[in-house]
Protein backbone atom coordinates (compact mmCIF):
# COMPACT_ATOMS: atom_id res chain seq x y z
CA UNK A 1 0.00 0.00 0.00
CA UNK A 2 1.71 3.17 -1.07
CA UNK A 3 1.60 6.31 2.15
CA UNK A 4 1.18 9.88 1.92
CA UNK A 5 3.87 11.78 2.37
CA UNK A 6 2.67 13.37 5.39
CA UNK A 7 2.52 9.62 7.51
CA UNK A 8 4.31 10.11 10.25
CA UNK A 9 8.05 7.68 9.87
CA UNK A 10 7.20 3.76 9.82
CA UNK A 11 7.83 2.08 12.79
CA UNK A 12 7.48 -1.68 13.62
CA UNK A 13 3.77 -0.96 14.43
CA UNK A 14 3.42 -0.27 10.66
CA UNK A 15 4.46 -3.01 9.16
CA UNK A 16 1.61 -5.57 10.46
CA UNK A 17 -1.17 -6.19 8.41
CA UNK A 18 -3.59 -6.35 11.89
CA UNK A 19 -3.76 -3.08 13.36
CA UNK A 20 -4.99 -3.87 16.66
CA UNK A 21 -5.82 -7.26 18.76
CA UNK A 22 -7.79 -7.85 20.95
CA UNK A 23 -6.70 -11.40 22.14
CA UNK A 24 -9.02 -12.78 25.57
CA UNK A 25 -9.96 -9.30 27.11
CA UNK A 26 -11.89 -9.22 29.80
CA UNK A 27 -11.89 -6.03 32.09
CA UNK A 28 -13.58 -5.70 35.64
CA UNK A 29 -14.44 -2.22 37.30
CA UNK A 30 -14.35 -2.53 40.62
CA UNK A 31 -16.92 0.15 42.31
CA UNK A 32 -18.12 0.37 45.68
CA UNK A 33 -21.33 -1.41 44.30
CA UNK A 34 -19.25 -4.18 43.76
CA UNK A 35 -17.15 -5.70 40.60
CA UNK A 36 -18.67 -4.91 37.31
CA UNK A 37 -17.58 -7.37 34.63
CA UNK A 38 -17.96 -4.98 31.65
CA UNK A 39 -16.03 -6.81 29.09
CA UNK A 40 -15.98 -10.90 29.06
CA UNK A 41 -13.59 -13.03 26.72
CA UNK A 42 -13.27 -10.64 23.61
CA UNK A 43 -11.20 -12.05 20.65
CA UNK A 44 -10.79 -9.71 17.71
CA UNK A 45 -8.40 -8.41 15.18
CA UNK A 46 -8.85 -5.19 13.59
CA UNK A 47 -7.22 -5.07 10.58
CA UNK A 48 -5.45 -2.30 8.68
CA UNK A 49 -7.25 0.11 6.72
CA UNK A 50 -10.81 -1.59 7.94
CA UNK A 51 -13.80 0.94 9.53
CA UNK A 52 -15.43 -0.88 12.30
CA UNK A 53 -18.50 -0.21 14.29
CA UNK A 54 -19.40 -0.87 17.50
CA UNK A 55 -22.77 -1.35 18.42
CA UNK A 56 -24.99 -2.80 21.59
CA UNK A 57 -27.43 -2.05 23.92
CA UNK A 58 -26.21 0.54 26.71
CA UNK A 59 -24.10 -1.30 28.98
CA UNK A 60 -22.50 -3.81 26.78
CA UNK A 61 -19.25 -2.65 26.95
CA UNK A 62 -18.77 -0.61 24.05
CA UNK A 63 -16.91 2.34 25.78
CA UNK A 64 -14.48 -0.15 27.06
CA UNK A 65 -13.49 -1.73 24.35
CA UNK A 66 -12.75 1.38 22.64
CA UNK A 67 -10.74 2.51 26.22
CA UNK A 68 -8.75 -0.67 26.48
CA UNK A 69 -8.02 -1.13 22.78
CA UNK A 70 -6.23 1.97 22.89
CA UNK A 71 -4.17 1.44 26.07
CA UNK A 72 -6.37 3.85 27.95
CA UNK A 73 -7.15 1.35 30.51
CA UNK A 74 -5.63 -1.48 30.90
CA UNK A 75 -7.89 -5.31 30.61
CA UNK A 76 -7.70 -6.95 33.79
CA UNK A 77 -7.28 -10.21 31.71
CA UNK A 78 -5.92 -10.89 28.10
CA UNK A 79 -3.49 -8.90 25.55
CA UNK A 80 -4.12 -5.76 23.33
CA UNK A 81 -1.51 -5.74 20.45
CA UNK A 82 -1.14 -2.91 18.45
CA UNK A 83 0.83 -3.82 15.09
CA UNK A 84 2.94 -6.49 16.68
CA UNK A 85 3.55 -4.58 19.72
CA UNK A 86 1.68 -5.84 23.13
CA UNK A 87 0.32 -2.92 24.94
CA UNK A 88 0.68 -4.74 28.22
CA UNK A 89 4.54 -5.29 27.65
CA UNK A 90 4.77 -1.42 27.90
CA UNK A 91 6.06 1.44 30.51
CA UNK A 92 3.42 4.37 31.16
CA UNK A 93 5.59 6.49 29.23
CA UNK A 94 6.23 3.98 26.47
CA UNK A 95 2.27 3.75 25.74
CA UNK A 96 2.25 7.08 26.07
CA UNK A 97 4.80 8.00 23.61
CA UNK A 98 3.27 4.81 21.24
CA UNK A 99 -0.35 6.51 22.06
CA UNK A 100 0.60 9.72 20.72
CA UNK A 101 2.39 8.80 17.93
CA UNK A 102 0.18 6.05 16.45
CA UNK A 103 -3.41 6.35 17.73
CA UNK A 104 -6.04 9.34 18.16
CA UNK A 105 -9.25 9.57 19.86
CA UNK A 106 -12.28 11.24 19.67
CA UNK A 107 -14.29 11.05 23.04
CA UNK A 108 -17.92 11.53 23.72
CA UNK A 109 -16.75 14.85 26.30
CA UNK A 110 -14.36 15.95 23.55
CA UNK A 111 -11.48 16.56 25.66
CA UNK A 112 -10.79 20.44 24.42
CA UNK A 113 -8.56 22.91 25.86
CA UNK A 114 -10.79 25.90 26.96
CA UNK A 115 -8.28 28.41 27.04
CA UNK A 116 -6.95 27.24 23.45
CA UNK A 117 -8.25 28.16 20.12
CA UNK A 118 -9.27 25.89 17.75
CA UNK A 119 -6.74 25.95 15.86
CA UNK A 120 -4.44 25.67 18.84
CA UNK A 121 -6.53 22.15 19.86
CA UNK A 122 -6.04 20.51 16.52
CA UNK A 123 -2.19 21.69 16.62
CA UNK A 124 -1.69 20.06 20.21
CA UNK A 125 -1.40 16.66 19.70
CA UNK A 126 0.84 16.32 16.89
CA UNK A 127 2.89 19.10 19.15
CA UNK A 128 2.99 16.56 21.83
CA UNK A 129 4.25 14.05 19.79
CA UNK A 130 7.63 16.25 18.80
CA UNK A 131 6.47 16.92 14.98
CA UNK A 132 6.59 20.28 13.23
CA UNK A 133 3.06 21.75 13.03
CA UNK A 134 2.09 22.45 9.24
CA UNK A 135 -0.39 25.20 9.47
CA UNK A 136 -1.83 24.63 6.22
CA UNK A 137 -2.68 20.79 7.18
CA UNK A 138 -4.45 22.57 10.70
CA UNK A 139 -6.25 24.44 8.55
CA UNK A 140 -7.34 21.86 5.74
CA UNK A 141 -8.42 19.76 8.98
CA UNK A 142 -10.90 22.21 10.19
CA UNK A 143 -11.85 22.88 6.61
CA UNK A 144 -13.21 19.59 6.18
CA UNK A 145 -15.07 19.86 9.35
CA UNK A 146 -16.76 22.68 8.10
CA UNK A 147 -15.04 25.21 10.50
CA UNK A 148 -12.95 27.47 8.30
CA UNK A 149 -14.23 30.51 9.70
CA UNK A 150 -13.90 29.41 13.42
CA UNK A 151 -9.96 28.50 13.91
CA UNK A 152 -9.77 31.58 16.33
CA UNK A 153 -12.80 30.45 18.71
CA UNK A 154 -12.30 28.88 21.67
CA UNK A 155 -14.68 25.73 22.87
CA UNK A 156 -17.09 27.94 25.49
CA UNK A 157 -17.77 29.88 21.80
CA UNK A 158 -18.56 27.38 20.10
CA UNK A 159 -21.76 25.31 19.86
CA UNK A 160 -21.60 21.32 21.07
CA UNK A 161 -21.55 20.22 17.56
CA UNK A 162 -18.59 22.47 16.71
CA UNK A 163 -16.61 21.35 19.31
CA UNK A 164 -17.38 17.70 18.31
CA UNK A 165 -16.37 19.04 14.79
CA UNK A 166 -13.02 20.52 16.29
CA UNK A 167 -12.25 17.18 18.25
CA UNK A 168 -12.78 15.29 14.98
CA UNK A 169 -10.70 17.64 12.90
CA UNK A 170 -7.72 17.24 15.49
CA UNK A 171 -7.99 13.12 15.65
CA UNK A 172 -7.89 13.72 11.47
CA UNK A 173 -5.04 15.66 11.44
CA UNK A 174 -2.85 13.45 13.31
CA UNK A 175 -3.01 11.07 10.38
CA UNK A 176 -3.39 7.79 13.51
CA UNK A 177 -2.51 4.53 12.20
CA UNK A 178 -5.60 3.83 14.20
CA UNK A 179 -8.43 6.45 15.12
CA UNK A 180 -10.94 5.66 17.92
CA UNK A 181 -14.14 7.24 18.05
CA UNK A 182 -17.02 7.07 20.88
CA UNK A 183 -20.28 8.98 19.32
CA UNK A 184 -18.02 11.05 16.94
CA UNK A 185 -21.63 12.07 15.54
CA UNK A 186 -23.81 12.10 18.90
CA UNK A 187 -23.87 16.09 18.54
CA UNK A 188 -23.86 16.44 14.92
CA UNK A 189 -27.04 17.83 12.59
CA UNK A 190 -27.68 14.83 9.65
CA UNK A 191 -25.07 16.90 7.12
CA UNK A 192 -22.43 17.71 9.49
CA UNK A 193 -23.01 14.03 10.67
CA UNK A 194 -22.84 12.47 7.27
CA UNK A 195 -19.69 14.64 6.55
CA UNK A 196 -17.60 13.17 9.55
CA UNK A 197 -18.48 9.64 8.78
CA UNK A 198 -17.32 9.94 5.26
CA UNK A 199 -14.08 11.37 6.16
CA UNK A 200 -14.12 8.70 8.79
CA UNK A 201 -14.82 6.22 5.66
CA UNK A 202 -12.18 8.04 3.39
CA UNK A 203 -9.32 7.92 6.49
CA UNK A 204 -9.47 4.05 5.92
CA UNK A 205 -10.42 3.80 2.19
CA UNK A 206 -7.60 6.49 1.02
CA UNK A 207 -5.19 6.97 3.49
CA UNK A 208 -5.07 2.91 5.03
CA UNK A 209 -5.70 4.10 8.48
CA UNK A 210 -7.98 2.23 11.01
CA UNK A 211 -10.99 3.33 12.23
CA UNK A 212 -13.05 2.20 15.14
CA UNK A 213 -16.01 3.96 16.05
CA UNK A 214 -18.61 3.33 18.29
CA UNK A 215 -22.52 4.45 17.79
CA UNK A 216 -26.12 3.85 17.97
CA UNK A 217 -27.17 4.82 15.07
CA UNK A 218 -27.59 2.46 12.48
CA UNK A 219 -26.74 4.64 9.91
CA UNK A 220 -23.54 5.93 11.01
CA UNK A 221 -22.90 2.27 10.98
CA UNK A 222 -23.60 1.54 7.55
CA UNK A 223 -20.72 3.50 6.45
CA UNK A 224 -18.54 1.74 8.03
CA UNK A 225 -17.01 -1.28 6.63
CA UNK A 226 -18.14 -4.30 9.11
CA UNK A 227 -20.02 -3.98 12.48
CA UNK A 228 -19.60 -5.41 15.53
CA UNK A 229 -22.38 -6.06 17.85
CA UNK A 230 -21.55 -6.49 21.83
CA UNK A 231 -23.88 -7.91 24.24
CA UNK A 232 -23.04 -8.49 28.44
CA UNK A 233 -19.13 -7.89 27.57
CA UNK A 234 -19.27 -10.10 24.49
CA UNK A 235 -19.00 -9.76 20.81
CA UNK A 236 -22.40 -11.61 19.24
CA UNK A 237 -22.91 -10.95 16.14
CA UNK A 238 -21.08 -8.94 13.36
CA UNK A 239 -21.99 -7.70 9.84
CA UNK A 240 -20.36 -6.91 6.79
CA UNK A 241 -20.98 -4.29 4.41
CA UNK A 242 -24.14 -3.80 5.88
CA UNK A 243 -27.13 -1.24 5.15
CA UNK A 244 -28.80 0.85 8.04
CA UNK A 245 -31.91 -1.69 7.79
CA UNK A 246 -30.08 -4.94 8.44
CA UNK A 247 -28.32 -3.19 10.96
CA UNK A 248 -31.44 -1.82 12.62
CA UNK A 249 -32.66 -5.22 12.52
CA UNK A 250 -30.23 -6.72 14.13
CA UNK A 251 -29.93 -4.27 17.19
CA UNK A 252 -33.44 -4.91 17.88
CA UNK A 253 -32.98 -8.70 18.10
CA UNK A 254 -30.38 -8.16 20.14
CA UNK A 255 -32.31 -5.35 22.54
CA UNK A 256 -35.64 -8.07 22.47
N1 LIG B 1 -15.74 3.61 35.86
C1 LIG B 1 -16.64 2.63 36.03
N2 LIG B 1 -16.86 2.09 37.25
C2 LIG B 1 -17.75 1.09 37.43
N3 LIG B 1 -18.50 0.58 36.45
C3 LIG B 1 -18.34 1.08 35.21
C4 LIG B 1 -17.42 2.15 34.93
N4 LIG B 1 -17.49 2.43 33.61
C5 LIG B 1 -18.41 1.60 33.09
N5 LIG B 1 -18.92 0.79 34.03
C6 LIG B 1 -19.92 -0.28 33.84
O1 LIG B 1 -19.41 -1.20 32.88
C7 LIG B 1 -20.44 -1.63 32.00
C8 LIG B 1 -20.07 -1.28 30.56
O2 LIG B 1 -20.00 0.13 30.42
P1 LIG B 1 -19.65 0.86 29.06
O3 LIG B 1 -19.59 2.33 29.33
O4 LIG B 1 -18.46 0.22 28.45
O5 LIG B 1 -20.94 0.51 28.19
P2 LIG B 1 -21.47 1.13 26.83
O6 LIG B 1 -21.93 -0.01 25.99
O7 LIG B 1 -20.45 2.05 26.24
O8 LIG B 1 -22.73 1.95 27.33
P3 LIG B 1 -23.46 3.29 26.73
O9 LIG B 1 -24.00 2.90 25.38
O10 LIG B 1 -24.55 3.53 27.73
O11 LIG B 1 -22.43 4.37 26.68
C9 LIG B 1 -21.73 -0.96 32.47
O12 LIG B 1 -22.40 -1.87 33.30
C10 LIG B 1 -21.23 0.23 33.27
O13 LIG B 1 -22.14 0.58 34.27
Amino acid sequence: MTRPLTEPAPTSVHHSAVAVTLDGISHTYKSRAGHVPALRGVTHTFVRGTFTAVMGPSGSGKSTLLQVAAGLDRPTQGEVRLGDVALGGLSQTQLTKLRRTSMAFVFQAYNLLDALTAFENVALPARLAGRRVDKAAVREALRQVGLEEKTKRRPPELSGGQQQRVAIARALHLQPEVLFADEPTGALDRSSGRRVLELLREASDVRGQTVVMVTHDPLAASYAHSTLFLEDGQIVGRLERADATQIAATMSELER
